[in-house]
Formats: structure tokens, sequence, C-alpha cells
């Protein structure tokens, strides 16, 4: 028997998933990077191992392109909720997903869009990224995961991210994510804004999205206007979401989409 897999996206931010319901499979660095890998494994940006644990909700056991673990994937969560379901696995609606950033409420739709409460955001302090030589200022922003979102006048799409921005080591021991965000519209006081953004992720590198990072923007916009609470479409490379701050929350709105499934070679697997 080979090794049950499936692939899908959120905003085409991509994920292998790998359904291991008996916490059996022994997910390497290795693993995760030759399945990452775009010539010589399947290609994504991080794998999304799916654990029932003993007593609760499914673990979504998530690692980056470069084998690393992270705490929290905003896009993971809605893909790795959309598979719960389509497996019978959770019913569409609500359920929870247990992250190691915490549990996570999530809401399947019927038009294929997932919902997720990314829990609480909390601004870390004023920081900058360089890139190509140029500073941007930005704000430090846990959301479960470390963030440092740049609200910029620079056009972000014409950026090059080929290469990681740096970044101050000692406010960001275990590295950051790095947001490039500009203010298409001012959403004022009650409508939502519209923001365009881009990243560079830990672990990955350039992604089409990031589901935390957009949350970050989005505090890091609302900061820089003077408020706590406020919403925002967000528009990645890779499609847009939704993002709503509020005094206790945050949540994230977007599709997820299943786009294939199949079998890894075991001797392939074995041999890794
Ligand atoms: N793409 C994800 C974030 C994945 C983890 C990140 N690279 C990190 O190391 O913190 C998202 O959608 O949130």
């Amino acid at each position: 028997m080979g090794v049950e897999f499936l692939k899908g996206h959120g905003t085409e931010n991509d994920f292998v998933v790998l359904p291991d319901v008996d916490n059996e499979l022994d997910l390497t660095e290795g693993r995760v990077r030759a399945l990452c890998d775009r010539q010589r494994g399947l290609g994504a940006d991080g794998v999304l191992r799916v654990v029932r644990l003993d007593l609760g909700p499914w673990f979504m056991d998530y690692r980056n392109a470069d084998g690393s673990i992270a705490e929290m994937c905003g896009n993971g969560v809605r893909v790795f909720a959309r598979y719960l379901v389509s497996a019978g696995l959770a019913p569409e609606g609500e359920f929870e997903i247990a992250t190691r950033a915490g549990k996570r409420a999530v809401t399947a739709h019927p038009d294929g869009s997932v919902t997720v409460g990314m829990g609480p955001v909390r601004l870390t302090g004023e920081s900058t990224a360089v890139l190509g030589g140029v500073e941007f200022a930005g704000v430090g922003v846990d959301v479960g995961n470390p963030h440092l979102a740049c609200v910029t006048d620079v056009p972000v799409a014409g950026l090059d991210l080929r290469d990681a921005p740096s970044h101050d080591a000692a406010l960001f021991p275990a590295g950051v994510n790095v947001e490039f965000v500009n203010v298409l519209a001012d959403g004022g006081m009650n409508g939502a804004g519209e923001l365009r953004m881009r990243v560079h992720e830990r672990g990955v590198g350039e992604t089409r999205s990031c589901g935390t990072g957009t949350v970050a923007a989005v505090a890091s916009w609302l900061r820089g206007t003077g408020r706590a609470t406020g919403a925002a479409d967000v528009l990645v490379p890779g499609g847009r979401v939704r993002v709503t701050v509020d005094e206790g929350g945050s949540t994230l709105t977007g599709p997820a989409v299943l786009l294939a499934r199949g079998e890894l070679d075991r001797s392939w697997w074995d041999a890794l």
C-alpha cells in the first residue's frame, strides 16, 4: 500500500495533505522537503498532516516546505477543514481544529469557502524590514506565528521577493513572515477596507497567499489609522480573502480547494 495524499490550496497557497488518522506516519524533515519540492516531489508550500487526537478535535500538523514546523497556517486550516468535510470526518458547518497555536473554530460554508476564527491578534512592536537596500517600516504582529507587516506607499507589485527581506533577529529570534501591504481603499469607521499584499514566508519563500499574514496586514493597517478593530478584503497574488479584527479575536474567510488525491509510491517514501 502506498501513502495516501491529497493536494489542495487556499488562494494558491498550496499544500500536500497527508491523512494519518492513527498518527503512524514518520514525517521527517527530509520527507517534507521532498514532497514540497516542485521538481522531484509533488510540489507545495507546505504539508498538512491530519491526525486524530485522543480526546478532542483533529490536529493540524503543519510543516513549511523547508521541513520546519510552524505554529499556525491560516490558509492551511481552511484546506484542512475542507478535507475533513469531504472525507466525512467533520460536518459541513461549525467544528474545531487543533493547531500548535491552540484550537481554531471553523465554519465550512456550502459554497466551498471556509471561515476560520484566527484567535487574538497581538501587536509586538515597531520594526523594519530591508529589501533590495530599501528600508520598510512595519509592525510586529503575533497571530500564533510571527509576522512583520509593513504598510507602504511603494507599489508591492514591483517588489523582488526572491530573496528574504532582512529583519531584526533580536525581535524575531525564531524568524518571521514579512508582509508588504498597499492600502487600496480605507474603509473609514465602519466600512471594510481593501488592501493588496505580498509576502515572504518563513520556511518557504514568496508564496501567493498567507492567511495569518493577511490578518497581520489588516491589524497593521488598522493600527496606522488609529483603530483597533475593523475589516478588510485583502488581495493577494492568489486571490482575495476577507479579514475581520475585533477586540477578542479575528476571522479569515476564503476559498479552500482540493484538486487531486492519490498514493505516494511506498518505495519512494521509504527511501527518503
Ligand atoms: N501560509 C501560512 C503560514 C505558514 C507558516 C509560516 N510560513 C510560518 O513559518 O510561520 C498561512 O496561510 O498562514
